[in-house]
């Protein structure tokens, strides 16, 4: 209901209603009538009834206890009856604009700060996105989490309408001629640091399982059909999945061969103009609901990557992780599946290359999304801390123990450290050719991702600490804590291992060490 349209009240209209089926309470200068709704209250009735709350402001009280998007829910939001007249609401409401909170937003998002990096259409670009996560993605995000259902339909369709499922595989000849973001930008002035906006954004939703639901398949499944497959195949394929009427995923890691893909075992021969596949695949992004799926294989003359469309053969199971199944994260298996030799992505023998050129451009993004997910847990903790000073553990405030700001010390200083190395590479991106960039940043990419997601981990940890028991359960104040803790080791193994990440990273360096240095 508008404001407008609400009674004014005032706090003494509001005292009398301070008893068992007679029920009022102030939240931020909003009335809010418990009578009914305290029987069914998830923290119990009478915790309402206490002389503190029944007919009182209980601003401070809710916000101890609840994150502020419980008043959004509708059953929730109807059990406003007015407003304090003369009073305003002072609680901003989270997630909708750039957040005021230190540390929440990159500097460039900052007011005061300025960046080498970011224009005028990087700042209009960023702001209609953080307007339809928040307005589309976001409801979306949390019912998925919640009911383990894939990505709605009408959401995957809003993406294809705003071109975010081609503009998610970065600046590229697939953008011609199309509407980004409904105009907000031009299509020739797209480069990575609005596809690193794009990822950010989508990431902020801090639903770890629905984020990957969000099509993250084809964002690492389409590029090689982009960049190595015929122009048939591309005209047959790429409308459909930037519409986001069809589904694709990259089917290359297996049971038998994880970070080195080199195991893999799936196999291809060839039997007149078609391929014949056998093998399994596991761990595939989107792939319980995918149309098609890029897939490694092995043929006579080495490593081969084809494009192989659902059919007879070709099933998918879900598998069960720690995050939701939102994902669709499958194991695909192929069972004498045949597709003419004309689907093959790239020269026959030369997959390797395939995977390789297309790993740079997931590391980068995975560890995006990432790091906005860690600094969003920044966010929380600091939020968290500024409540938690109201109460005290040991006689003290939260915030005045040494221990617990060191902790939040090292989770700002790793976001920030991190966030300074991924725009420095970004902008190497926006200077480098794609083969320029496999041959001078593929260390730095695989470095620092492993970096942010080992960090990440230490990030949980510590917000864990700082969140106590309620870092612990799905739903309330620790929510996205809980999300996080879960999840953020998935992005230490997606896309490469931290452990072969760090080894590649400093084999690179070696191979690069100059013949004429010594110490
Ligand atoms: C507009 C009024 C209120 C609504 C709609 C509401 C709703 C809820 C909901 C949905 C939960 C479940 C946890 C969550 O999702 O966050 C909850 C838990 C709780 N609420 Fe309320 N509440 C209201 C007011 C209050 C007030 C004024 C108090 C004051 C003491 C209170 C105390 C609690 C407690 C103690 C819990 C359990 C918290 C926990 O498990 O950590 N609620 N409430």
């Amino acid at each position: 209901m508008s404001s407008t349209l609400l009674k004014k009240l005032t706090r003494e209209d509001v005292e009398q209603h301070n008893k068992e089926g007679d029920l009022w309470v102030i939240v931020d200068a909003k009335v809010y009538d418990l009578s009914r709704f305290a029987k069914m209250h998830p923290g119990g009735a009478s915790v309402l009834h206490v002389k503190s709350i029944a007919g009182k402001d209980a601003t401070q009280a809710f916000y101890g206890l609840h994150r502020q998007e419980v008043l959004y829910r509708p059953q929730y939001a109807k059990l406003q009856i007015g407003v304090i007249a003369g009073e305003e609401s002072i609680i901003r409401p989270l997630g909708h604009d750039n957040s005021q909170v230190p540390y929440a937003e990159p500097t460039w998002l900052s007011p005061g700060f300025s960046s080498p990096f970011y224009k005028d259409s990087h700042k209009r670009f960023q702001k209609a996105m953080r307007k339809f996560v928040v307005e589309v993605v976001y409801p979306d995000a949390i019912e998925c989490e919640e009911t383990g259902k894939r990505i709605s339909q009408e959401v995957v369709e809003k993406l294809g309408e705003m071109n975010i499922i081609a503009m998610r595989l970065g600046p590229g000849p697939h953008l011609k001629g199309r509407t980004l973001l409904g105009g907000v930008i031009k299509t020739e002035e797209f480069d990575h640091f609005h596809e690193l906006i794009v990822h950010s954004e989508l990431a902020r939703c801090g639903t770890r399982g629905y984020v990957d639901g969000l099509l993250a398949g084809g964002v690492i499944g389409l590029p090689p059909v982009l960049n190595f497959g015929s122009p048939e195949i591309q005209a047959k394929i790429v409308p459909d999945v930037l519409a986001g009427k069809k589904f694709i995923s990259l089917a290359i890691s297996e049971a038998f061969a994880g970070s080195d893909v080199s195991g893999m075992q799936t196999e291809a021969y060839k039997d007149g103009d078609e391929w014949v596949i056998s093998g399994t695949k596991k761990w595939i992004t989107n792939g319980h609901f995918s149309d098609y799926f890029t897939v490694g294989c092995r043929s006579e003359s080495g490593y081969t990557v084809i494009l192989v469309p659902r059919q007879d053969g070709v099933s998918t199971k879900p598998i069960k992780t720690a995050y939701s199944p939102t994902a669709g994260t499958a194991y695909v298996t192929f069972d004498n599946v045949r597709v003419p030799v004309a689907y093959t992505l790239g020269k026959e023998g030369k997959g390797m290359g395939v995977i390789l050129s297309n790993f740079n451009h997931e590391r980068w993004f995975i560890l995006a999304m990432g790091l906005t997910a860690q600094r969003l847990v920044v966010e929380e903790s600091l939020l968290f801390l500024s409540w938690v000073q109201q109460r005290k553990a040991f006689g003290k405030p939260l915030s005045s123990q040494p221990v617990v700001r060191a902790k939040l010390a090292s989770m700002i200083a790793r976001v920030e450290a991190c966030q300074g190395w991924l725009e420095n590479i970004t902008h190497q991106m926006n200077n480098m050719s794609y083969a320029e960039q496999s041959e001078k940043i593929a260390g730095s990419i695989a470095l620092l991702k492993a970096y942010v997601t080992r960090t990440g981990r230490a990030t949980a940890e510590e917000s864990t600490q700082i969140f106590g028991g309620r870092a612990i359960t799905k739903t309330g104040m620790g929510r996205l804590i809980e999300n996080y803790h879960r999840t953020s080791p998935y992005d230490s193994i997606l896309g490469g291992s931290e452990d072969v990440l760090n080894d590649l990273g400093v084999r690179q360096a070696i191979k690069k060490m100059p013949r004429d240095a010594r110490l």
